[in-house]
């Protein structure tokens, strides 16, 4: 286990619940610019240190439009990233906004056309100087049947991604996941034991799962891994073919929902105490007593 309380630093962290998402990428583009000028600049407060955008930010979600917006994105990991030269008109805009703004900005999510041809559900991540430092495309596809309610298709159009992320920010590791990727425990076990302080996922869950899951599934990641987690949402548009759950929230390691809102366009602020994550496992220490000795096989079944 690797958290040090004292290498790692407090900050606000900054949910930009979108609304408006059209089938017009350039107004899409424009209008999550503006949103993330008007998160590092409230009224009122500190200015955040981490801004995240929702999943699927820039297009409409869902398989069929997919293949009509991915950009490609041209990432290499652990090549220096020339913004400048990208083709992607979201990765431009969100490199100049965490720029302009001085922020780490978790940009989302985008289709993204891989350097292997296939289309992928990719966030994109900046530090304050604009450059691209991580890529996450979104491991696990949202194929899920619920006769009557919802069935969604991603792997129609999508590939799953392979590579954890980490993300080594001013303020601490950062591990990164999207939506679907919140149901599988591993993801968060493995960040918080690489030293991660939160878990962060731009998600969009639905009304039907939404209601049941979306706060029991952060806590739990939460509660048992004793780190900050967060998803952050679209807001809800009822003329979308989807319907998203909104709610962006952001949960303690105790497992208490510390910020959140309703379903509209909104700004979700919540402060991020790294010392919070040392007394929680000082007092109640599962993250030490874990016994890997007795479930090492866990993987062969
Ligand atoms: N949209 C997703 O990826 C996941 C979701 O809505 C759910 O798990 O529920």
């Amino acid at each position: 286990m690797a958290t040090d309380a004292k290498a790692n630093r407090p900050f606000r962290l900054a949910l930009i619940q979108m609304g408006g998402v059209t089938a017009d990428k350039t107004s899409n583009l424009a209008h999550a610019r503006d949103l993330i000028h008007k998160a590092v600049n409230p009224q009122s407060g500190e200015k955040p240190g981490v801004v995240v955008l929702p999943e699927c930010f820039n297009s409409p979600y869902g398989h069929v439009h997919f293949p009509k917006y991915a950009e490609s994105v041209g990432f290499k990991k652990g090549e220096t990233y020339d913004v400048s030269n990208s083709s992607s008109d979201s990765v431009k805009m969100l490199s100049q906004a965490a720029k302009d703004c001085g922020v780490w900005l978790i940009g989302g999510s985008i289709p993204e056309k891989g350097e292997d041809g296939n289309l992928y559900n990719t966030a994109t991540i900046y530090n304050p100087r604009g450059e691209l430092v991580a890529i996450h495309r979104k491991i696990h596809l949202f194929d899920i049947d619920i006769p009557g309610k919802i069935t969604f298709k991603e792997s129609t159009t999508l590939t799953g991604g392979s590579e954890l992320t980490h993300v080594d920010t001013d303020y601490g590791r950062i591990g990164v996941g999207i939506c679907y990727d919140v149901r599988f425990p591993e993801l968060a076990m493995i960040a918080a034991r690489k030293g991660c302080i939160a878990m962060i996922y731009p998600g969009a869950f639905n009304l039907t799962t939404g209601p049941l899951h979306w706060e029991l599934l952060q806590r739990a990641r939460a509660v048992d891994n004793q780190i900050y987690v967060s998803m952050c949402s679209p807001a809800r548009d009822m003329t979308a073919g989807y319907h998203a759950w909104g709610h962006s929230t952001v949960v303690d390691p105790m497992g208490a929902v510390i910020a959140t809102t309703e379903h509209d366009e909104d700004i979700v602020y919540a402060d991020i105490d790294p010392q919070k994550i040392a007394e929680t496992r000082a007092g109640i220490p599962v993250t030490t007593q874990r016994r890997f000795d007795v479930y090492k096989d866990v993987a062969d079944f």
